[in-house]
């Protein structure tokens, strides 16, 4: 079976773990939560460098961890990338890379080997050494590595955190190209919501050592009880599809179950599947259906639930379309929900200011 199931228990004097996941055996699984929640020491256990009892650990059918059964660290296919790229300062690119293969020869691994330098974009840096490459390069370089050991889950570990802003967005795009190319699974920790509305399709929230949510992506942002969703950047993702485009205006039409959107002009081919991202601070609700708006995304919705945040502001979870299966979150005041009586089922059509494109 496709999936990657574990179960942990751990107990450290000031810290304790109990976490059972069932996740799919492929994609990009964000390990997600504040400092402290655990996060790095979960990928230790399924990395092996960290042993309990009664542990358990299969991954796409492989049993790595059962009762007596314990895969040592060195006998699991894994890649493992962590915050600061540790490259030997003293070999090239190329030199790291071929470090890291074990078999090296082996035409699978040269096969894994091309695949990697091609998708990390890192061709024409192989014959530089690591004080020669800016820190996104070295990162590059070191997921490169990690990839060509021909792994079957790859295991990442904040490989942004070191990184300043600039490098970050030059290097998300080689993490998206990943996501699409891999049919390997990934697991990312991060404790940062934009990277993992990019890239995540499924969400593990972590809170103090226990699993406070797991679902997809979109499941998990628009759920009203969790921090993310009572945070100043909450955020629905809708996963689109572009429907067409208008040159004229330079807008492009995307849809979804149950509605379009309107974007800015994108550079996709009719037909291609993106994820954007509405922030609930973006979004208004209005009784009937406004004529004379600038706003050109209005969308008939019902409302599904409501929460009051601090400070004075309510939260409102809105089903879109006919089947009522897309989710969107609109952050209001107290003030305006009382005002227009806003209560669970009510009809009211959201008026959404801006709409950004994920990837
Ligand atoms: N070997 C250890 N012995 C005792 N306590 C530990 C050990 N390793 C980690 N801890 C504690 O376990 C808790 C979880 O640590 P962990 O590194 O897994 O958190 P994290 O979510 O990855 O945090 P961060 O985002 O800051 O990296 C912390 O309180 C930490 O102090």
């Amino acid at each position: 079976m496709s999936r990657i199931q574990a179960r942990f228990q751990l107990d450290y004097p000031e810290f304790s773990l109990a976490v059972e996941l069932d996740l799919p055996g492929r994609g990009v699984t964000a390990l997600f939560g504040h400092s402290g929640s655990g996060k790095t020491t979960l990928l230790r256990l399924i990395a092996g460098l960290i042993q309990v009892r009664d542990g358990h650990l299969t991954v796409n059918g492989e049993v790595w961890q059962e009762g007596e059964t314990f895969r040592p660290t060195h006998q699991r296919p894994l890649g493992y990338v962590f915050q600061e790229a540790s490259l030997f300062p003293h070999l090239t690119a190329r030199g790291n890379l071929a470090y890291g293969m074990k078999r090296v020869g082996n035409a699978m691994d040269r096969q894994a080997l091309e695949q990697a330098v091609e998708l990390l974009g890192i061709a024409h840096l192989l014959d530089r050494r690591p004080h020669q490459l800016s820190g996104g390069e070295r990162q590059r370089v070191a997921i490169a590595r990690a990839l060509a050991l021909h792994p079957k889950l790859l295991l990442m570990d904040e490989p942004l955190a070191a990184l300043d802003l600039k490098r970050k967005q030059e290097i998300l795009p080689y993490l998206e190209r990943l996501h699409d190319a891999l049919d390997i699974p990934v697991l990312y920790v991060s404790h940062a919501p934009d990277e993992v509305a990019r890239l995540a399709d499924t969400v593990v929230l972590l809170e103090q050592g226990r699993v406070r949510a797991q679902g997809t992506v979109t499941e998990v942002f628009s759920r009203l009880d969790l921090a993310l969703a009572q945070d100043q950047g909450a955020s629905t993702l809708i996963e689109c599809t572009v429907a067409g485009h208008d040159d004229e205006d330079a807008l492009t039409r995307v849809t979804f179950a149950g509605g379009h959107l309107w974007l800015g002009r994108l550079q996709r081919p009719l037909g291609a599947r993106v994820r954007v991202r509405i922030h609930a601070r973006d979004v208004s609700l209005a009784l009937v259906e406004p004529t004379s708006s600038t706003i050109l995304n209005i969308l008939p919705a019902r409302i599904q639930e409501l929460r009051e945040i601090e400070p004075a502001q309510v939260l409102v979870k809105l089903a879109l379309g006919e089947a009522q299966d897309t989710t969107l979150l609109a952050r209001i005041t107290r003030l305006s929900a009382n005002r227009l009586g806003l209560q669970v089922g009510l009809s009211v059509f959201a008026q959404v200011k801006t709409v950004a494109l994920m990837d």
